[in-house]
């Protein structure tokens, strides 16, 4: 029996995190506007005994070309501080962790909405920090256009000190660069004291900055060696400020396909990649691989050379490296890619996917998942009843909540 227990996330996401969930025979296509089908969700993964669930988010479309847009999984939406509000009434002892940028709001707003939720839920929130790098989102927020990469981790830095100093009742008060204000905070601390704080940076400025601020990290990758590299590079960046390799739980992306055979698993994966449209596959590995349109190209025939992208150097690599070891196809790679939007996917039975997960927690590169169900609710019940049973059985899940708050839950102490 092992005596570490993997954290478990649900990532919440309007019909399921498959690009084609919306077209799944018994898909809700209007999830993403109906509080029903959340509270459902929220209450599964209660019951399964899930840490938190998640909320992404992007104060604006995901996509830039409606077309594309409007044939994806998440076209709209509830904005998530207030979802989670909502759920917060709903579910007693789940964690509730909400996306927010630090680049369209300001500290003291954000503090307030945020602490109000950790009230509110008894100490239950969570804050997911990004400095989010759409230009669609940029666009809804002024006329000058998406910030650089370094000057948006510039204002994420001093967003994150601000902050925790309003959350923790440090002395009020700050000019800074960037932000400048007065007062304390006008909400007291809840009984996890203050929010738990996530992130999911892979660049430098990202990763440093989860190190010295974050207590939860999500990441995406495929491959062992890819989630094992990130996750000794994260824990080996926490000694620089002051903090022990436990104090961060490293959560990588994972979306299971179950079922009681492998066959029929195999059969429910492929049921789903049929269902994904060639030009939104082609649109989004074209996104993903940041080069600009790989729709001109013979769909049947191989990637072409590509310009060494800037945004995502080390995940092309790895894209075009694979492409060229299976001799795939623009239209497989595209379907391979699109289907999970590139993490990591595990296809089999109760057995095989606990053996997977079992091999990464214990194999030193994760702490726990966070846990993408293809589509909703079919394979969020799926994984609850058939995973998370062999997790417990193998002694690596809990079997029952410890504590009340998300901070009980992840076995973080609280901050000050
Ligand atoms: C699981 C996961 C969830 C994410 N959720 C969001 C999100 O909701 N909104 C957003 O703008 N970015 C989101 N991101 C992107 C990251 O915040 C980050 O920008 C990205 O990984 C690139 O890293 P960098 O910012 O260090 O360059 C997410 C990333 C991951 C792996």
């Amino acid at each position: 029996m092992s005596t570490r227990q993997m954290k478990l996330g649900l990532f919440l996401w309007a019909t399921g995190h498959h690009i084609a969930a919306w077209r799944h025979a018994d898909a809700h296509v209007r999830a993403g506007i109906d509080i029903g089908h959340y509270i459902e969700l929220a209450r599964t993964a209660e019951v399964a005994k899930f840490d938190m669930v998640f909320c992404e988010d992007a104060a604006g479309l995901r996509e830039a070309d409606v077309q594309i847009a409007s044939q994806t999984s998440r076209s709209i939406g509830f904005e998530p501080i207030s979802l989670l509000s909502a759920l917060a009434a709903q579910t007693e002892r789940i964690g509730l962790v909400s996306t927010a940028s630090t680049s369209y709001n300001e500290p003291y707003g954000l503090a307030r909405a945020f602490a109000s939720l950790d009230n509110l839920s008894g100490g239950r929130a969570g804050w997911n920090l990004v400095t989010s790098a759409s230009p669609i989102e940029a666009a809804n927020f002024g006329s000058t256009g998406l910030r650089p990469h370094a000057d948006r981790y510039e204002r994420a830095r001093e967003f994150a000190t601000v902050i925790t100093g309003l959350w923790h009742r440090k002395a009020s008060g700050h000019d800074g660069r960037s932000f400048s204000l007065r007062d304390p905070l006008d909400i007291p601390p809840s009984p996890q004291g203050a929010p738990v704080m996530v992130q999911a940076g892979a660049s430098d400025d990202g990763k440093d900055l989860a190190a010295r601020t974050a207590d939860v990290v999500f990441s995406a990758a495929q491959a062992f060696e890819e989630a094992k590299a990130f996750y000794d590079d994260l824990k080996g960046r926490l000694e620089a400020y002051g903090r022990q390799p436990d104090d961060v739980k490293i959560m990588p992306g994972v979306s299971p396909i179950v079922a009681a055979t492998k066959a029929e698993a195999q059969a429910k994966y492929e049921a789903l990649q049929e269902l994904i449209p060639d030009d939104v596959g082609v649109a989004l590995l074209s996104s993903y691989l940041s080069i600009s349109d790989l729709r001109r190209y013979p769909i049947d025939g191989p990637l072409p050379e590509l310009p060494e992208s800037e945004g995502m150097k080390s995940r092309q690599a790895l894209v075009v490296e694979q492409a060229r070891r299976d001799g795939l196809s623009i239209r497989e790679l595209a379907r391979y890619f699109a289907g999970a939007r590139g993490h990591w996917r595990v296809v089999g039975t109760a057995k095989q996917i606990a053996d997977e997960l079992q091999a990464r927690f214990e194999g030193g590169a994760a702490d726990g998942f966070n846990v993408m169900p293809s589509w909703f609710p079919g394979e969020l019940v799926a994984f609850a009843t058939l995973v998370i049973p062999e997790l417990q059985r193998r002694g690596l899940f809990r079997k029952d909540y410890e504590g009340r708050t998300l901070r009980d839950h992840l076995g973080l102490k609280r901050p000050f």
